[in-house]
């Protein structure tokens, strides 16, 4: 709840109306002289605790619940509790508790959302109440000071697909991370699902499913729905930045197009998951001392994060390495449901407008081996590519076979294996696997924590965690504090070359080739600096600071979950 250590806070609420106001509660904290002023003296058992103390109380509760899925309800209720308790907390085991927080429990809790519901949280926006959406928006806001907007329409959840409403739980976990990680203030920031229905037929089968039970809304009223939103935000808070989380295929890049020039805008799975992807890749490289521009690209899955990660890698080679734009996209080999993406699937619908700038000709692929369809499938791309660099972003488990990769690694000495698919269990190889069929050559990174793996000189090779959260807070919280007007392409390389400069590969070859998500609010706070940094550089930045004042400015304005000293004051405290 405070920037800075012994802040004070002028509040307005007392009794009952603190103690259940998740923002104010300090629980047990609440000193002798806080008690008596607020009228809690007789609310409270008689100890004052520190928040240390309730850190560990809280940890010691978490722990007798086994499975992650309860403690993923344990620390919701906790985050309804007590906001600098909840962070206090994560803080503390923030590599233990992210996948209980995020991926990959979070998204159990989302898929059963409407049975473990018990309270709301965020920002409800539902189709047939559109007429009222201002009314709502403006009730839900209520003149606060909002920096952040994190918004779904839950149609492509955490790779476990259309999520219907219960996706506000990636809008609330992504915007616990901003605060955990970025340092971004929770009660700036907004989660917002965009409830336009559901096409996922057993969340509209099921009685308790307290989302609209209607087909998903597309096309024109779907547009004039979003567009509704974005006007909201873009008369009443020009200013924050909206950030795009888990939109389907068909709206995430091109909603991004639509309002990039209008708003600081921002899709994590397309620009995020393509930030962390070529740090990680700038580490890669940097082991097999080669350039990005000299890789030959595989990507399994073109869809949102695919041609993300596609197309900011490609532009890394641009900037980094001087090449042409059509020159770096000649290093890319998409593959989707029809197999390689390449001219002739184009007479049968079978290539999005997205991907048109990746397609390989066909003449490229005269005699190669192709089922009825003339589909090529991942093994040939491999066999005649001999790609030095394969990654994973379908949701299909188990789709980098042993076959395919022991073909890759034939051609390549060090294969650059990126599994990216989440939740764990729909990864297209377990590291384990990869790294014995690769005798243990194999660079790696995944969208989800795996365990390290054993290497034949016995060292253990940890495997980076390639998950966007390593970068995505870093890069908001960058924009956010510099009031930039927008999240440029050149903002965000600047916060992966930050990222991979951090990385514990510069220092062995065997080290993972990410920092660890212990370290990932430190690693966060570079990534924000070198963001405002380059705003301010390029003139995007609304802030008269200099370059060289931005680390300190940072680091004033970060939020820490401490508890501040209260104040009561009934006329202009905080909380009315
Ligand atoms: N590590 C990270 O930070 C991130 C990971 N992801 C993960 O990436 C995966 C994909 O997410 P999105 O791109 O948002 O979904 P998406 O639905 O936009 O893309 C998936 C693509 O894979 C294709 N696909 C599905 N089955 C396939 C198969 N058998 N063979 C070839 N292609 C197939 C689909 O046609 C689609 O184009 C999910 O598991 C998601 O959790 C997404 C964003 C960030
Ligand atoms: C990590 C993430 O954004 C996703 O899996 O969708
Ligand atoms: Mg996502």
């Amino acid at each position: 709840m405070s920037t800075a250590k012994n802040h004070v806070l002028r509040v307005a609420l007392r009794g009952d109306s603190i103690l259940t106001h998740p923002r104010f509660n300090k629980g047990t904290a609440f000193t002798l002289s806080e008690r008596k002023a607020f009228g809690l003296t007789g609310r409270l058992p008689y100890r004052v605790n520190s928040l240390e103390e309730q850190c560990q109380r809280a940890y010691d509760q978490l722990s007798t619940r086994p499975e992650p899925l309860r403690k993923n309800t344990f620390m919701q209720s906790l985050k309804d509790q007590n906001w600098v308790l909840y962070y206090g907390l994560l803080s503390r085991h923030v590599k233990e508790l992210i996948p209980i927080i995020y991926t990959p429990t979070q998204g159990d809790a989302i898929a059963n959302y409407s049975h473990l519901f018990r309270r709301s949280e965020g920002l409800y926006l539902t189709f047939p109440e559109q007429d009222a959406m201002e009314e709502d928006f403006l009730e839900f806001t209520g003149g606060r000071d909002i920096q952040l907007f994190v918004v779904t329409d839950s149609e492509a959840i955490l790779g476990i697909g259309d999520q219907g409403v219960g996706g506000i739980g990636i809008a609330t976990a992504k915007s616990a991370i901003y605060t955990l990680l970025g340092g971004m203030d929770p009660s700036k920031t907004v989660p917002v699902v965009l409830d336009v229905g559901t096409d996922n037929q057993q969340l509209l089968n099921d009685p308790l499913y307290v989302g609209w039970p209607n087909k998903r809304i597309r096309g024109k009223a779907y547009d004039r729905f979003v567009d509704q939103f974005l006007q909201l935000v873009r008369k009443y808070y020009p200013h924050s930045l909206v950030h795009f989380e888990d939109f389907g295929v068909g709206n995430a890049q091109r909603l991004l197009d639509l309002y990039r020039n209008k708003h600081a805008v921002f899709n994590d799975d397309v620009q995020g998951t393509g930030a962390v992807t070529l740090a990680a890749m700038m580490s890669a490289v940097g082991v097999t001392k080669s350039k990005l521009s000299e890789q030959r690209y595989v990507v399994y899955g073109a869809g949102t994060a695919g041609l993300g990660i596609t197309k900011q890698l490609r532009d890394g080679i641009m900037s980094i390495d001087k090449l042409s734009r059509a020159d770096a996209n000649k290093r890319f080999y998409l593959l989707d449901r029809y197999g390689l993406i390449k001219e002739s699937l184009g007479p049968a619908g079978k290539i999005r407008d997205a991907v048109r700038e990746f397609v390989r000709p066909d003449a490229e692929w005269a005699g190669a081996h192709a089922n009825d369809q003339g589909e090529v499938g991942l093994l040939e791309v491999v066999r005649r590519v001999k790609p030095t660099v394969l990654i994973g972003c379908s949701t299909h488990a188990g789709a980098f076979s042993e076959e395919v990769v022991r073909e890759m690694a034939k051609g390549t000495e060090r294969p650059i294996i990126f599994p990216l698919s989440n939740p764990s269990r729909l990864v297209e190889v377990d590291p384990k696997d990869a790294n014995d069929w690769t005798e243990g050559k194999a660079l790696m990174a995944t969208g989800s924590p795996f365990p390290p793996c054993k290497m034949p000189n016995g060292k253990l090779y940890d495997i980076a965690e390639c998950n966007n959260a390593l970068i995505y807070p870093g890069l908001g919280y960058g924009a956010m504090v510099t009031q930039a007007r927008t999240l440029s392409d050149t903002m965000i390389i600047a916060g992966a070359r930050r990222l991979a400069a951090l990385s514990p590969a510069l220092k062995d070859p065997d080290n993972a080739l990410l920092p660890d998500f212990s370290e990932a609010r430190e690693v966060n706070t570079e990534v924000a600096i070198a963001v405002a940094e380059q705003a301010i550089a390029e003139g995007s930045a609304t802030v008269d600071w200099d370059r060289e004042e931005v680390r300190d400015r940072i680091a004033e304005r970060q939020w820490i979950p401490e508890y501040p000293d209260f104040i009561y004051d009934p006329v202009h405290g905080e909380g009315k």
